[in-house]
Formats: structure tokens, sequence, C-alpha cells
């Protein structure tokens, strides 16, 4: 059995048609994360995160959850995930409390274990217990969807694209509820389009593109692959023509007297360009620089995927 919350061994998927969203994909989820799964639209992530739920079956490989293989042992792996989809799905009609409450019903939770009110209270929708769920808010609606996959107390709980869409109030709120959650103990999946979310909260992040696994590090790890330093110097005079130099990946003339040059940290260091400037008889103004961001190491692996 294995250790992993989620563990996925040469996954694929072939939709009826011909389409392959997933290839021969493989990694573990460990326990006690907050793991990240990054990939352009349509990479495969919204079919993996199906096969896990038992929505797509897939056509090759198998995945376990909480150590339940999804194919022997269905049941168990399913009440071993929790799912927030993208789409808000629930019935307009029903109170917040209501729909956890069917929820909890459809999981087998008996009604002395149900934690109804405190998972209201813990998206902050108590006082909304009792309102027709058509009457939330877009965030409160979303909240509830949280709350809705939490009602069985599932280990692991992935998060489909939960802020797409939602104001930086509303996604600090869930965040600070996933963390929440992350500190209790449940393992957290998400997806996301935003970097830096995925930067900040994440122990560790897996790229799909085009179905295939490209890149699954400790996020620590993959910040560092990022060679590419940008150094921004303002020098004393007008700037004819830029400058050349072997350490300089690219340089750009900004501004009348702004220089932007790009150099890798594993052949240059910020003197060496800045030597190379004074040597062309410029005086040094102003310099400031910045490392590249997971958002440059993303761009740059997808870039070497697709070229691959
Ligand atoms: N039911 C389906 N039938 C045929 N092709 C499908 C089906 N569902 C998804 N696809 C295709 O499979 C590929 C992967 O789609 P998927 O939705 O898994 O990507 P994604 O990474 O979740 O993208 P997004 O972030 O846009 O949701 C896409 O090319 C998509 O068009």
């Amino acid at each position: 059995m294995s250790d992993a919350a989620i563990s996925i061994r040469n996954l694929g998927k072939v939709y009826e048609g011909g389409k392959r969203a997933l290839e021969n994909v493989s990694f573990d989820v460990p326990r006690g994360q907050i793991f990240g799964l990054l990939g352009p639209n349509g990479a495969g992530k919204s079919t993996l995160i199906n096969i896990l739920a038992g929505l797509v079956n897939k056509t090759s490989g198998a995945a376990s959850i909480w150590g339940f293989d999804i194919d022997r042992n269905p049941r168990n792996a399913k009440v071993s995930i929790g799912i927030v989809n993208q789409e808000i799905l629930f019935d307009p009609f029903f109170t917040p409390s209501e729909t956890l409450e069917i929820q909890a019903g459809l999981y087998g939770v008996p009604k002395g274990k149900r934690r109804t009110m405190e998972l209201l209270r813990a998206v902050r929708l108590e006082d909304k217990a009792q309102a027709y769920a058509r009457t939330l808010s877009g965030g409160m609606k979303r909240r509830l969807m949280v709350a809705k996959a939490m009602v069985h107390s599932p280990p692991v709980l992935i998060l489909d694209e939960p802020t797409a869409g939602v104001d930086i109030e509303l996604r600090q709120q869930l965040w600070a509820y996933v963390r929440e959650l992350h500190a209790g103990g449940v393992t957290v999946v998400l997806t996301t389009h935003y970097l830096e979310e995925a930067e900040e909260l994440c122990d560790r992040i897996a790229i799909i593109n085009q179905g295939k696994l490209i890149a699954n590090e400790p996020t620590r790890d993959l910040v560092g692959m990022a060679q590419e330093k940008l150094i921004e110097i303002t020098v004393d005079r007008d700037i004819p023509a830029p400058p050349e130099n072997r350490c300089f990946q690219k340089i750009e003339v900004k501004g009348e007297r702004v220089l932007d040059i790009t150099y890798r940290k594993d052949q240059a260091n910020a003197g060496d360009v800045i030597d190379a400037i004074q040597a062309e008889g410029y005086g040094i103004v102003d310099v400031s620089t910045r490392e590249a961001d997971l958002e440059d190491v993303f761009l740059n692996l997808t870039r070497a995927a697709n070229a691959a």
C-alpha cells in the first residue's frame, strides 16, 4: 500500500474521438502537503482530477488515494477525497445548511457525526445557514462548495481552480481556510493558473503540459531552476546603441538612459554586467535586479516541452 496521499502511475487518457488528454503521467502527492498542479489551459488537469473522482474512466495506468486503488477499492478511494470543482453545483432552492446535510447523507455520515454548523462557521457562512443558496453571492457559493467537499472529513481535499474569477479578498479568505485545514492535517491539492498563488501556498508543484508531466519538484527547487536574472541599469548619458558583451543574454535600451539586461546566473554575475557597461564609458547612476520567478520557470519549462 502506497504511503502517499495520492499515487499516480503511468496514467493515460484518450477521449472518444482520439484526443489524448494524459500520457504516461506518474507522480505522488506526499501526505500532509499542499501540492500544486499547474498547467496551461487544456493541459489535462481536470481530466486527471476527474479520473481520481471517478467521473472519467482512465485508458491506462493506475491511481490510488490514501492507499486505496481507484479500480480495486473505489468506495474507499472516493470517501478519501473531497473535490471542489470549477463549476458551482448545488440546488438553488436548498439552504446552505440543507445542502451540507444532503451531501453528508449521500456519503452516509450518520446524523450525530455531521458537522454542518462547524463547517458553515469555518467558511464564514453561519449567518447564511438558513438562506436559499440562490441568494448567496458568488464568493459565498464558492465557500459553500468547499464546505460541501468536506462533509465526510476526507483526508485529501482537491481544489480545481478554486479562485478563478474570485476577488482578492475572497481569495485570501479561501486560502486562510485552506491553510487551517492543512494545519489540521488535511492534504491539499490545488490546480491554479495563478503562479504566485502556487508559489506562496504549495510545498511542491507538478506541471502538466499537453498531457505530460514536465516537472515535479519542491517549490523552492523549482524557483531555484530559474537561471535568468534581469538587471536594470540607469547610466549617466544617453545610449546611442546597446553595448554588446558575451555575458549579456539579452540587452534592450528601455529609456534614453536605461538598459535592461538579462544574464544567466550560471554564466555571469551582476558585477560582470556592471563592469561591462562601465568599460563602454558609461557611469552607473542606478541599478536594480529581479530574480526569475515561478512564472519564468513555468514559461521556460513549457516552451522547452513544446519544442521537444
Ligand atoms: N469529454 C471530452 N471529450 C473529448 N476531449 C476532451 C474531453 N474533456 C476534455 N477534453 C480535451 O482533453 C484535453 C485536456 O482537457 P482538461 O480539461 O483536462 O484540461 P485542463 O488542464 O483541465 O484545462 P483547463 O485549465 O482549461 O480546465 C483538452 O484538449 C480538452 O479539449
